[in-house]
């Protein structure tokens, strides 16, 4: 694919997730994998439901623009850490769900396990209901850079990990390519409602 067509799938990204109310204003971001040391990323502080062709940029793995005078978004190295732990991984998606933002605050423990759900098969790697899924959650943080060498010891000991969440603002998702990544977000959603409307049944 060539870079207008990357480009596309990422708009094509931002419209279904802000449709679905996933990404709202101008919160989320969404990359792709250009080649073996550089990505395509979303400008920063973009609405997402809107981006044209020219809303994004291309930076290398260390979150450097190479692309003078446009913005790489903000959470660019938590991108950029992804496409170096895994050379498979092609496309990036963050959003910032209701669900998510929910769960990751109701949820005291670090990490969230989903366990018996058919569901969970939409993962990569994934063949049975009878298998878990941990998706740990980190605390907030300004600083993209801390939060990035907190979120690296993990994928280094999990090579399994499908997403992650990052307390009270979204949820980190990926896969070969745009399709699986998509796919992905929409079985984390999917999960994120059931165990809050499970919650809420349980404490009535
Ligand atoms: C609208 S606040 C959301 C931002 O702070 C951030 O978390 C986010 O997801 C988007 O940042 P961006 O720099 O546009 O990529
Ligand atoms: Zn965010």
């Amino acid at each position: 694919m060539n870079r207008q067509q990357l480009a596309q799938e990422i708009i094509d990204a931002g419209r279904f997730l802000y449709g679905r109310g996933w990404s709202p204003a101008t919160s989320s971001n969404y990359s792709v994998r250009l080649s073996e040391s550089q990505a395509l990323l979303t400008v920063s502080g973009k609405h997402k439901g809107q981006l044209g062709l020219d809303d994004v940029l291309a930076t290398d793995f260390d979150g450097k623009s190479l692309e003078p005078g446009k913005k790489p978004s903000a959470e660019t190295l938590l991108h950029t850490q992804l496409y170096r732990w895994k050379p498979e991984i092609g496309a990036v998606l963050h959003t910032h769900s209701v669900n998510a933002t929910v769960l990751s605050r109701l949820t005291l423990a670090d990490s969230l396990v989903f366990a018996d759900y058919e569901l969970q098969k939409a993962f990569s790697g994934i063949s049975t209901h009878e298998s878990q899924v941990l998706v740990p959650i980190f605390d907030n943080d300004q600083d993209i850079a801390r939060l990035a060498s907190k979120v690296q010891p993990w994928l280094d000991q999990h090579p399994d990990c499908v997403g992650y969440l990052i307390r009270g603002h979204g949820l980190y998702t990926w896969g070969p390519c745009m399709s699986d990544a998509l796919r992905q977000v929409e079985a984390f959603e999917f999960l994120f409602e059931c165990e809050l409307k499970t919650l809420s049944i349980a404490n009535r």
